[in-house]
């Protein structure tokens, strides 16, 4: 019976924002997994609690942390996994830094999703286990396909596997800037607002990752660049030539 899972980071190659849906905004990008960088979730038959046990190092309260809402969200479909986490508990090994880019929590949220449906036995289909994922988190859908490379867009519900060669992408995350995800949206929102036309995301959406970054600067490959950079400017001693900026921050990445 399987008890553990690697849950991976992202990067955004491209972020173009196309729309404003109530207080969120509609994505056009592509999103990478980091197969070099993981957390790894475990079920473990210890729990001296009596309660949902999570243990790893966050920095957020148990109510916040995703995996609790992605357990709160799966108990609606499946009651027994309450007894079950009142036995086992839940180990993260963290090793994806935390408001950088990476989207450490939402992959977190779904490698829970993917772990529980197997040991569980629920047999959910990747399309049912996204809509409970969508309810957790934007970009929880996403990691929920288990896809290397996939088409992103709407808030992150709409997933489209794209077949590209592996890339073996480095990341590089500023220990002293914690990026704000509202934060940058909002700045974006007051001072840049712009959204692709159809035809330009229709063209980024066919080409490959590495045809992209060839393309474009770092100010055009990502929307909230510059938001992010007027909100922190610390960042701009991270950027240099070639690097690319993954989500709003604060990680740079290249591809090797
Ligand atoms: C920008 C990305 O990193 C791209 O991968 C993600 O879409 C961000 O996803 P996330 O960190 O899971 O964001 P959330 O925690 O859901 O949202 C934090 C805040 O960012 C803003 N937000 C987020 C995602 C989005 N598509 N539009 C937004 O405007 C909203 O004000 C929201 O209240
Ligand atoms: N399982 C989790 N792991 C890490 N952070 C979590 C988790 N659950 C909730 N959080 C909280 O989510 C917030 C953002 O952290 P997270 O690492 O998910 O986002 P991020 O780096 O901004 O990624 P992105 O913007 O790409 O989604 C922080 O407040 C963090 O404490």
């Amino acid at each position: 019976m399987q008890v553990s899972i690697k849950s991976y980071a992202k990067v955004n190659i491209f972020l173009k924002i196309a729309g404003k849906r109530e207080d969120y905004h509609e994505i056009v990008s592509r999103f990478v997994r980091v197969k070099s960088l993981y957390d790894t979730i475990s079920f473990i038959p210890k729990n001296e609690t009596n309660e949902f046990n999570l243990i790893g190092d966050f920095g957020c309260k148990l109510e916040d942390n995703s995996i609790y809402k992605a357990f709160l969200q799966l108990r609606k479909y499946c009651p027994k996994i309450d007894a079950f986490f009142r036995v086992y508990s839940i180990k993260v090994e963290k090793n994806i830094p935390e408001f950088a880019g990476l989207g450490g929590g939402s992959s977190n949220a779904a490698a829970f999703l993917i772990l529980a449906n197997k040991h569980f036995n629920l047999y959910y289909k990747k399309d049912k286990l996204a809509r409970i994922a969508a309810k957790i988190g934007a970009d929880v859908p996403f990691f929920v396909y288990e896809y290397d490379s996939a088409n992103v867009t709407g808030i992150g519900e709409v997933v489209h596997e794209f077949k590209e060669e592996p890339l073996d992408i480095e990341v590089v995350t500023p220990k002293d800037i914690k990026c704000h995800t509202g934060k940058i949206f909002t700045c974006f929102r007051d001072d840049f607002y712009n959204e692709i036309s159809k035809e330009k995301s229709k063209e980024l959406l066919s080409m490959s990752s590495k045809d992209i970054l060839n393309k474009l600067t770092i100010e055009e490959a990502n929307d909230l660049y510059l938001p992010a950079i007027t909100q922190y400017p610390q960042l701009k001693e991270y950027a240099k030539t070639n690097w690319f900026f993954s989500g709003s921050g604060s990680s740079f990445f290249k591809v090797k």
